[in-house]
């Protein structure tokens, strides 16, 4: 069992933009979804940890050793997969993994090549390996960015986005490889989706504004609002009003009518109670940010 802990971390940028507002997190072994809308801080917080920058202040440590103090400490153990490599070389899939891993460190020609080839059965891309990855599809890509984010053995993985522009199909496929990796180390994965948080992650951090709003496990989370979400299929301007009057916390088409819900402890007239799912946890603890 790994243990990543963050405690009071703060990160004012020099624009004055608090990033980092006092955050506190503890994250073991399993997939740890952050969630969070656009600019909520999720890749400063990413950043911090990898040791790309420095906090103002607060602590972090991984199984114990101090990560700010010995940057090195975490990332000999860490591996990164950032939401777009951008560039994708005429290189194969077999000698790009090679180079990879040389630049991580792995120097034994033999050990690497082991590595590289169980790390490409496992992405299910070991019949693509003479490929070159500049024709790889989305999901390709993505299964060989775990590859190599994988490769010396991380305690640490970071994902940043990983199904963005993927079908249904490559996104699950992609979805039970991290559910599979998740088993013994610590995944992190950051995205403003809640479908693949629900899916995958066992534990997890609602953040805003620098600020984590909730955090905890899904399911609990979700427990807490039983009995106070309410929905009901209006018009245009029956949302109006009940956005003046009540707490909307989403409103979305079903089968071609609006639908809204509301949270609280009683809902209006003609509202029926719903059972609540991730996206009202998600949207209720952003509403009353
Ligand atoms: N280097 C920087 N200098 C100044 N401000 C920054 C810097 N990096 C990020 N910010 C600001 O800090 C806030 C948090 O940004 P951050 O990129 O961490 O959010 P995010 O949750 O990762 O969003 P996204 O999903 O869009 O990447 C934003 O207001 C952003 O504009």
């Amino acid at each position: 069992m790994h243990q990543l802990s963050i405690q009071n971390l703060q990160k004012t940028y020099a624009n004055g933009v608090k990033a980092i507002n006092n955050i506190s997190l503890a994250i073991g072994t399993g997939i740890f979804g952050l969630l969070g809308p656009n600019g909520a801080g999720k890749s400063s917080l990413m950043k911090t940890i990898v040791g790309l920058q420095k906090p103002d202040s607060g602590q972090i440590t991984f199984n114990g050793a101090d990560v700010l103090a010995d940057p090195t400490a975490v990332k000999r153990h860490l591996g990164f997969l950032p939401q777009d490599f951008g560039v994708y070389p005429k290189t194969s899939a077999y000698d790009l993994l090679n180079h990879l891993a040389i630049l991580k460190g792995v120097t034994n020609s033999a050990e690497r090549k082991e590595q590289i080839l169980a790390l490409l059965d496992k992405v299910n891309l070991y019949q693509h390996r003479k490929k070159e990855v500049h024709t790889f599809s989305g999901g390709m890509r993505q299964r060989f960015g775990v590859a190599q984010a994988l490769l010396g053995n991380p305690k640490i993985v970071i994902v940043d986005e990983p199904t963005a522009g993927l079908d249904p199909e490559e996104r699950n496929r992609f979805n039970s490889l991290l559910s599979e990796i998740g088993e013994d180390i610590i995944i992190i994965l950051s995205t403003h989706l809640v479908e693949d948080v629900r899916n995958l992650c066992s534990k997890m951090a609602i953040m805003n504004n620098g600020t984590v709003l909730a955090q905890g496990n899904p399911e609990v989370l979700i427990a807490q609002l039983d009995g106070k979400i309410w929905q009901k299929q209006v018009t245009r301007s029956e949302l109006k009003t009940y956005k003046q009057d009540h707490t909307v916390i989403s409103s979305q088409f079903i089968a071609g009518k609006m639908s809204i819900r509301l949270s609280g402890d009683q809902g209006p007239d003609s509202f029926i109670s719903v059972a609540p799912t991730l996206e009202d946890v998600y949207f209720a603890t952003l509403n009353q940010d």
